[in-house]
């Protein structure tokens, strides 16, 4: 539980949430740092995105163009963040996308991400990408529940030795993403002349270092069924933007979509995460996943507050998950900084249930919210 209630504090000790989490969570100031510990490129690869960068933009935005229409008068006195997800207990519905290469962030890289979300009670989804093995970052997480992303590489064993290993070491889904069938085109990497640091650890594809990976041949969606085979693992499908899609992903025998930009990197002008997801949430509602459970739909893309989190439920999302907050918060203070992305976003979307009437995730839905007309779309 997460509640929120005001307590007078000692002289002299910082303002924090009765949870212990920051009281007030600035990720504009967090990236000013992150700017500022990285080195110029790195920063530019993290915080960049495809071509103009007009989707990676409007992300933020697009969650702001709808407005919360709060509930009175319901007895909601304690806002319970607690969820399942794939049937997976989690301590908030807040979770860490994946993001490739963290060792470039802070020398412990994803092993600090997995110790911050195991603590925050946050899922965890561990890129291909990784700077340490699948099996590492799974021992970081000490048996939290965590899940893993598989890129599709040039060698067909390689990738289905990947798919095993995630089932073996523990973690609780396969995550395809799908939106990566070739890399974006980032200006500012081209610019750079980006290339990943001589001697970074790229722990699960072997290569030389350079330019970040490219993937092999794109997924069909018949890989959907045959990779849940090979990982014994619920399969979610990261990057879908059409409803049309959706349908066909779950019916080629996913447990879950996860409507994604890749965060404005892969290509630009795309509809945000935030007016995509109503679509693809109406096209799968009721839909049932393999195991006869109903299929679920997590979102990510500019999620900066507790506020946009609470839209992103109330549109449909059982979850949200955040890329470039924890990219900061790893750079600027290692698994702490992650911790306090991760429990300040959890601790603003609790203290906005509350003041909605919103008891729990569940309790989030469409009455809560109005495109407003005055507003420019
Ligand atoms: C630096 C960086 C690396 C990323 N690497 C991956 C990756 O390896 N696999 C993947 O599925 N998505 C990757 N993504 C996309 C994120 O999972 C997520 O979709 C996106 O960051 C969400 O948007 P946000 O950063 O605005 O929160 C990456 C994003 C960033 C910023
Ligand atoms: C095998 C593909 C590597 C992609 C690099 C990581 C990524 O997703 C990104 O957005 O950057």
């Amino acid at each position: 539980m997460t509640g929120l209630t005001q307590r007078r504090r000692e002289p002299g000790e910082q303002p924090r949430s009765t949870d212990g989490g920051p009281a007030h969570l600035d990720l504009d100031d967090l990236e000013t740092r992150a700017r500022s510990a990285l080195p110029a490129e790195v920063f530019d690869y993290y915080a960049g995105g495809a071509d103009a960068e007009v989707t990676l933009g409007e992300a933020p935005q697009a969650w702001r163009s709808w407005r919360l229409r709060p509930r009175v008068l319901r007895g909601v006195d304690h806002a319970d963040l607690t969820t399942t997800l794939l049937g997976t207990p989690a301590a908030t519905p807040v979770g860490v996308a994946p993001w490739a290469y963290q060792g470039m962030a802070h020398p412990d890289g994803e092993l600090a991400t997995a110790r911050a979300a195991a603590g925050a009670g946050a899922l965890l989804t561990v890129s291909t990408s990784a700077t340490h093995t699948v099996e590492e970052v799974a021992s970081a997480s000490a048996g939290a529940p965590a899940w893993f992303q598989l890129y599709r590489q040039h060698s067909p064993v390689h990738t289905d030795d990947l798919a095993r290993r995630a089932g073996a070491a523990g973690y609780r889904a396969l995550v395809l993403t799908v939106d990566l069938p070739v890399l974006g085109r980032r200006r500012r990497d081209l610019r750079n002349d980006f290339a990943l640091p001589a001697g970074l650890r790229m722990a699960n594809q072997p290569a030389p270092g350079g330019a970040p990976a490219e993937p092999g041949p794109p997924w069909t969606a018949a890989d959907i069924g045959r990779f849940a085979d090979l990982s014994g693992l619920p399969v979610v499908v990261k990057g879908v933007l059409r409803g049309d899609d959706a349908l066909a992903c779950v019916r080629a025998g996913a447990s879950a979509v996860w409507v994604s930009t890749h965060g404005g990197r892969q290509v630009d002008l795309v509809v945000p995460s935030a007016h995509a997801l109503p679509e693809v949430v109406d096209a799968v509602l009721g839909e049932p996943g393999p195991d006869g459970a109903d299929v679920e739909v997590y979102v990510d893309g500019g999620v900066r507050s507790g506020t946009d989190a609470l839209v992103a439920l109330a549109l449909g999302a059982r979850a949200v998950f955040v890329g470039r907050p924890t990219v900061w918060g790893l750079a600027t203070g290692g698994a702490a900084g992650v911790r306090a992305v991760l429990d300040g976003l959890s601790a603003e979307l609790a203290h906005a249930m509350l003041l909605c009437g919103v008891a729990s995730p569940a309790d989030a839905g469409p009455d809560l919210l109005v495109r407003s007309g005055w507003l420019p779309r």
